[in-house]
C-alpha cells in the first residue's frame, strides 16, 4: 500500500559485514515538513540518507520516498527528489550560468525551460552581476545557495540536504534557511542533516540518531520539554554524549 507521507521508513537496517550502521529505524515525514536528521559523527545519517535516495540497498526493512519504494523503484525515487551533498556538485571551472544549464540538461529539461529557469534563478538569487563568473570565484555561502537552487531545477517534491551549510557564518546560514523555508512554504518536503544545533531549532521535527538507532524524534519544543533543557544543543549533548 502506498503511504500518503513524503517519506515513510519502516524497520530500515543497513549492515556492512557484521557491523550495523543503521539499526532498525522507523519514521515518517509529512508533505511540506522540514525534518532535521541529526546525530554525532558516524551515527549512521549518511548511510540512512543514501538508502532513502535510492543509491544504497537496505539490508532489511522498507522505505518509501514520494510513494516509491527505495529498493525496487530507485529510478522513480531519483526523479522525484533533489539532493545536495556536503561537497555539493557544482563545477568550479564553469560559470554559474553554465552550471545551471549543465544540470538542467542532466535533469532532462528542455532547452527553453532551462533558459527560463536559469534567468529566474539568477534573478531570485540576486546574482545578475556574477552569473558569468566561474563558480570557484564565489564565496562558499553563495556556492551553497546556487547548489541548493540547482537541486530544485527539476521541481522535485522532496529535497535531501546533507550538511548544506557547513563552514559558513551564522548570517549566511540564516539566509540559507530562509531559502529552505521558502521551498517548504511551496509544499516541498525538506530532509536535512546538520551539525549546527541552532539549525535544529528551525526544523518542524527533529530526529536524533545514536549508533545507528533513532533515540529521539519530536518537535524541538517537545524534545526540550522532554529532556528538561533550554536548547536543542543540550538535548543533543544529553543523548549523543551519554553513549560515548
Ligand atoms: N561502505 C561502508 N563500509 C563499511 N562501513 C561503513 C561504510 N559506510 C559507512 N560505514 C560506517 O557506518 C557508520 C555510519 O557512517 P555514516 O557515514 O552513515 O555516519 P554519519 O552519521 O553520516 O557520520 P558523519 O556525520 O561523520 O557524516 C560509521 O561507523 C562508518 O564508518
Amino acid at each position: 500500500m502506498k503511504k500518503e507521507n513524503a517519506i515513510y521508513v519502516e524497520n530500515l537496517t543497513k549492515m556492512f559485514g557484521d557491523f550495523t550502521a543503521v539499526n532498525n529505524i522507523s519514521f515518517e515525514v509529512g508533505k511540506g515538513e522540514v525534518f532535521g536528521f541529526l546525530g554525532a559523527n558516524g551515527a549512521g545519517k549518511t548511510t540512512a540518507m543514501k538508502m532513502l535516495i535510492g543509491i544504497l540497498k537496505p539490508t532489511s526493512g522498507h522505505a518509501q520516498v514520494a510513494s516509491f519504494d527505495v529498493a525496487s523503484q530507485a529510478d522513480e525515487v531519483k526523479k522525484s527528489i533533489g539532493y545536495m551533498s556536503q561537497r555539493f556538485s557544482l563545477y568550479n571551472d564553469l560559470t554559474i550560468k553554465e552550471n545551471i544549464t549543465f544540470f538542467g540538461g542532466i535533469y532532462g529539461l528542455k532547452k527553453s525551460v532551462i533558459k527560463e529557469k536559469t534567468q529566474e534563478l539568477i534573478d531570485e538569487l540576486g546574482l545578475k552581476d556574477e552569473a558569468n563568473k566561474l563558480v570557484k570565484s564565489l564565496p562558499l555561502g553563495w556556492k551553497q545557495k546556487v547548489a541548493f537552487s540547482v537541486s530544485l531545477l527539476h521541481n522535485p517534491r522532496i529535497i535531501f540536504l546533507d550538511e548544506p551549510t557547513g563552514g559558513v557564518d551564522p548570517i549566511t546560514r540564516r539566509q540559507f534557511w530562509e531559502m529552505i523555508y521558502r521551498e517548504a512554504h511551496k509544499g516541498k518536503t525538506i530532509f536535512v542533516t546538520t551539525h549546527y544545533m541552532d539549525e535544529a531549532e528551525y526544523c518542524d521535527r527533529v530526529s536524533i540518531m545514536v549508533e545507528g538507532k533513532i533515540e529521539a524524534l519530536d518537535t524541538p519544543k517537545n524534545l526540550k520539554t522532554q529532556y528538561k533543557v533550554d536548547s536543542m544543543n543540550q538535548v543533543f549533548l544529553k543523548l549523543a554524549r551519554n553513549i560515548e
